[in-house]
């Protein structure tokens, strides 16, 4: 793998959509791995070495340079290689997504101090740090020109920190033992300290001074393990996701790479991140819709996760209450090991659950039924915390006149423009985000009388409640009202200190949130994705309700949660009711079985789309015509998308359905290769898609 020799031809990849390799010549000695930057049109780029040719090739051109502090290791190019492989991601795109930031190639990987003379300029900045800290703190131009005219000196530190291991209890420590080498999967009921069983797992890796990966499915938890991981370790954390400023992305993407900071919790674009030295990850709330990422690229963040620790040899922690029948179905198979924890810390209990049949109930326009007012009533006289869920941003889902006819619709997307009163009145759509004053009377005939709102929404449910008990402090979770990470830690921190009496909240507080005076959890609509057209909307529904019921009762005081639904009867809540995920779970899976259904088949979305609706059927038709007759693939399609058209694209879809040991991917990779689409079309391939939209 090393050769190395003078006027060496490579094959570099670099990050351009299609597939990326280039040949360049090297007068210098480079490996398969080097990071390298090199001349491309009347650009420079930075790419990694793929291959080494004998030289045959005449008047290429030559690499520019070679970054010396990090180099992809061949398990590292391997997984590159079989991701791009399983999930069809050009390897061009995913080297953008290994750097996204090439600027930090060109940083310095000193240690910095000022000049003496030159401490009392910056007053603020008389530490020594790394080239990237004083970018970050006074700019790329300026730390160059200090460093330029010696006013910065290269100084030698060591970074020392302390790493102390959490006490687990008895059965934690049990489960702590039985972690294997590969993928792991710790189910663990809400609350039994999964978390702190990974924080005591890390500290031996952390003082090997290797890196530690923590991928969350959503912004907001970051900053809460970031808080976990401080009370043992005293390094520095890195962060990755996409609210980052600039400033703090590049300065991120550098420590990350160049391995100064050593552990890093993420969202899911972390997973393809050059890390120095990676030594393991972690994948909490396995089970979330929320790694999957759809749009662009389309990869899942835990499977990938999975697919790296894999390749680079190192262990892969997935953790969840509620495990995805994905996850699930591995362990059945014996590919993961499991470790399984049944009890919450310190003897706290699961919550007991309770159904309100909405059909027994009398709520005229109310949505909260009276045996939930009164424990709602209760907690608030009790000063413990209590919880609503319900899974719909805004007031309201509809604005239509009676009297016309006429509905608020997206200009972009064929739905409906939901109401909103916070933190502004507007119209907005929930798919593209187009917004529009709320109108005062009706835009086509004027009239006012005839207004009708419907569907609720989290706003509406804290005017309802706010109606009964006035005097409750109410706290609205949504997006919509916490739209920055910084908002939404505000929030859960005021929360945490009891300054909100009852929360009214969406998924964001499905997440692992930890409340301890919440004693009270009430599911507004319990039957919300029951009727979904969706292979996964009961898997999903049981998931959100037992994550939001384990927010009950984590504290001394014992939890209660209300589920209102008018199925009752149905076997998923029976399920929940009983805390039995494994009856749920083969059951489910059951259902899989019978209709050839993922995980027993691979399932990929081929979805064409464009502006011109006609086109874009015609090119969906040709594509199908297209793809060859073969025994295992089913071609189903091409349909129209259910919502047709969004942000004024129409899709047509065509979805294959094949046995898992073939490999659909080499086929479609063969068929669509002597396919081609006029630009103003665009494919997108999906390998295990979760929108069925
Ligand atoms: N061994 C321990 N020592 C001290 N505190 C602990 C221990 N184990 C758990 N806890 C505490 O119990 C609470 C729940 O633990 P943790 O968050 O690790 O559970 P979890 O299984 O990850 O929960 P969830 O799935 O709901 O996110 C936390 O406040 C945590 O600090
Ligand atoms: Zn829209």
């Amino acid at each position: 793998m090393s050769l190395q020799t003078h006027h060496l031809i490579v094959s570099v990849l670099l990050p351009i959509h299609r597939l990326g390799l280039f040949s360049y010549e090297s007068t210098e000695s480079v490996k398969i791995g080097n990071c390298v930057k090199v001349p491309f049109g009347s650009r420079s780029l930075w790419g990694i070495v793929w291959a080494l040719h004998a030289p045959q090739v005449p008047n290429l051109k030559k690499i520019i340079e070679v970054y010396p502090y990090w180099s992809a290791s061949s398990m590292f190019l391997l997984f590159l290689r079989q991701c791009s492989e399983y999930t069809l991601i050009p390897l061009g795109s995913l080297l953008r997504m290994v750097f996204p930031i090439s600027e930090i190639l060109e940083w310095p990987c000193q240690t910095f101090r000022c000049a003496s003379s030159f401490s009392s300029v910056i007053q603020t900045c008389p530490w020594p740090g790394t080239f990237a800290q004083w970018v970050f703190m006074f700019g790329l131009k300026r730390v160059k020109k200090w460093i330029q005219e010696a006013n910065l000196v290269s100084v030698e530190i060591h970074h020392d920190y302390n790493y102390t291991s959490p006490i687990l209890t008895k059965h934690q420590k049990e489960a702590l033992e039985k972690i294997g080498f590969q993928t792991t999967f710790i189910e663990g009921i809400t609350g039994s300290g999964k978390t702190e069983i990974c924080l005591a797992y890390i500290q031996p890796i952390i003082l090997e001074k290797k890196q530690i990966l923590i991928l969350v499915p959503e912004i907001s938890l970051c900053q809460q393990w970031v808080h976990r991981v401080q009370k043992y370790y005293s390094g520095n954390i890195g962060i990755w996701h996409s609210e980052l400023s600039a400033k703090e992305r590049k300065f991120q993407a550098w420590s990350i790479l160049t391995g100064s900071t050593s552990i890093i919790v993420g969202a899911r674009s972390a997973i393809f991140l050059g890390y120095k030295n990676l030594g393991a990850i972690i994948v909490d709330e396995e089970h979330d819709g929320s790694y999957k990422q759809a749009e662009g690229p389309a990869y899942h963040g835990r499977d990938m996760a999975v697919f790296r620790g894999y390749h680079e040899k190192i262990p892969c922690l997935l953790l969840s209450a509620t495990p995805s029948l994905e996850s699930f179905w591995n362990i059945e198979q014996k590919r993961y090991t499991h470790v399984a924890l049944s009890q919450r810390y310190g003897n706290a209990q699961l919550p007991d659950i309770y159904m309100l049949d909405l059909k027994e109930q009398k709520l005229d326009s109310n949505m909260i039924t009276l045996p939930l007012r009164e424990a709602l009533q209760k907690n608030l006289i009790k000063q413990e915390q209590s919880l609503l869920f319900i899974n719909k941003r805004g007031y309201a889902s509809l604005w239509v006149c009676y009297h016309c006819g006429f509905r608020a619709a997206c200009q972009n997307c064929n739905v409906w423009l939901s109401i909103h009163y916070l933190p502004k009145s507007v119209l907005l759509c929930h798919y593209c985000g187009f917004k529009k004053p709320l109108p005062k009377t009706c835009p086509e005939c004027h009239n006012l009388e005839q207004v009708k709102l419907w569907g609720v929404g989290v706003e509406k449910i804290g005017q309802e409640v706010q109606s009964f008990l006035p005097n409750a402090k109410i706290c609205i979770l949504s997006s919509d009202v916490c739209y920055t990470p910084r908002q939404l830690n505000e929030t859960l921190l005021a929360i945490k200190n009891q300054e909100y009496d009852i929360l009214i909240g969406t998924q964001l507080v499905a997440k692992g949130h930890h409340f301890p005076n919440l004693t009270l959890v009430g599911i507004i609509d319990g039957d919300f994705a029951l009727s979904h057209l969706d292979l996964r909307s009961g898997e999903r529904l049981y998931q959100v309700l037992c994550q939001v019921i384990g927010r009950a009762g984590r504290g001394v005081i014992p939890g209660k949660a209300y589920i209102q639904t008018s199925q009752t009867k149905h076997p998923l809540f029976s399920y929940l009711q009983s805390h039995n995920i494994q009856g749920f779970l083969q059951e489910e899976l059951s259902t899989r079985k019978k209709y050839h259904f993922p995980p027993y088949v691979r399932l990929i979305s081929l979805t064409l789309s464009g502006i011109d609706e006609n086109t874009v059927h015609h090119y969906a038709l040709s594509l199908k015509n297209h793809l060859p007759h073969e025994s295992w693939v089913e071609v189903l399609g091409p349909a129209p998308s259910l919502i047709n058209p969004l942000r004024r694209r129409w899709r047509w879809r065509i979805f294959l359905k094949s046995p898992k040991h073939y490999k659909i991917q080499d086929y479609i990779r063969t068929a669509l290769h002597t396919f081609s689409l006029p630009s103003k079309i665009r494919l997108h391939i999906d390998v295990d898609p979760y929108d069925f939209l």
